[in-house]
């Protein structure tokens, strides 16, 4: 079990009776890299969608911070994880591993490392059917120690792969922001699925129902350890609260709900059916 998250942070957010508007918030692109953070420096790696306004108008006026919800990824047959069981394969959330969360593989900077390079721009890896970049930005921070992560293998070069692909739905936890503890100048959208994952799946469609706010964005830690102590948090915090009856993908994902449509209880049922839908 988790160390006691501080007093100020609650165990659960959002009513039990379900998800309230303006929720769900939808978003969907590929997979593309950030500044290769998440896994070497925190041990919790982001997978980053690109941030459009014109795509994702809501976005604009989001508020900066951690939010929770549904990631459902289009793995191709020849990721480790590609796994046929039905057109919806759902994990629930309590199906989460908490080892997930290792420590990091290299040892952290005690302050935070500014940017070296702007992010990977959407526009270098939105075409799915060319080989996923290899390439980390470089950083400042100190060298990477040896990692037994695999590079990004090249998912999406056939079409017939493409065909084969299955949406695979998985809880999340997600920052939309500029990640003040490092001082980005553009603002991203990075998701930590909470899933162990056998291999990387840059490139891969990904798609967001995003149900809830869990807080905001902050860039005053200490150090990097009390970041990821509150990331940990955040996950143990989305873990929750989505395994609960109305948060639960029986309830998002059923067959009778209609987009929009106020269920009984208050409980807003979207059409979850587009987050495996081809
Ligand atoms: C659940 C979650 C909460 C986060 N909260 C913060 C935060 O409060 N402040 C911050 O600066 N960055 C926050 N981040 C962003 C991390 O700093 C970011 O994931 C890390 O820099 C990795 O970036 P990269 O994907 O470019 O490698 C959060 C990330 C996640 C997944
Ligand atoms: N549980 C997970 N959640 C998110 N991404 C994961 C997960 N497991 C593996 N990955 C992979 O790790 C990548 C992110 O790694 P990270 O070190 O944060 O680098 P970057 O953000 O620069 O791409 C994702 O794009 C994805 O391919």
């Amino acid at each position: 079990m988790s160390t006691e998250p501080p007093s100020s942070r609650p165990e659960i957010v959002g009513p039990d009776s379900g998800p309230e508007p303006p929720y769900p918030l939808r978003m969907e692109g590929e997979v593309i890299s950030g500044f290769g953070r998440g896994s070497k420096e925190l041990g919790i790696p982001t997978a980053n969608l690109p941030v459009d306004t014109a795509v994702t108008p809501w976005i604009e006026s989001a508020e900066s911070g951690v939010y929770f919800g549904y990631a459902s990824l289009a793995l191709p047959p020849t990721h480790p994880d590609y796994a046929y069981r039905d057109d919806r394969d759902i994990l629930s959330p309590t199906s989460y591993d908490a080892e997930l969360h290792s420590q990091p593989q290299s040892q952290p900077p005690s302050q935070p490392q500014p940017e070296s390079q702007p992010p990977t721009t959407a526009a270098q890896t939105t075409t799915t059917t060319t080989t996923a970049t290899t390439t980390t930005p470089a950083e400042t921070a100190p060298p990477p120690a040896p990692t037994s992560r695999t590079p990004p293998p090249p998912y999406t070069t056939t079409q017939q792969e493409q065909q084969k692909r299955r949406w695979h739905v998985y809880p999340m936890v997600m920052s939309i922001g500029y990640n003040p503890f490092y001082g980005n100048a553009a603002r991203s959208a990075e998701v930590h699925v909470l899933q162990r994952f056998g291999a990387d799946f840059y490139g891969v469609p990904m798609r967001l129902l995003i149900l809830g706010f869990i807080r905001p964005e902050r860039g005053d830690y200490a150090g990097l350890d009390a970041l990821v102590a509150d990331i940990r948090t955040d996950c143990d915090v989305a873990r929750r609260s989505l395994a609960r009856p109305a948060w639960t993908p029986p309830e998002l994902l059923a067959s009778s709900a209609v987009d929009g449509e106020v269920g009984a209880g208050g409980v807003v049922l979207d059409d979850g059916g587009w987050l495996v839908r081809d």
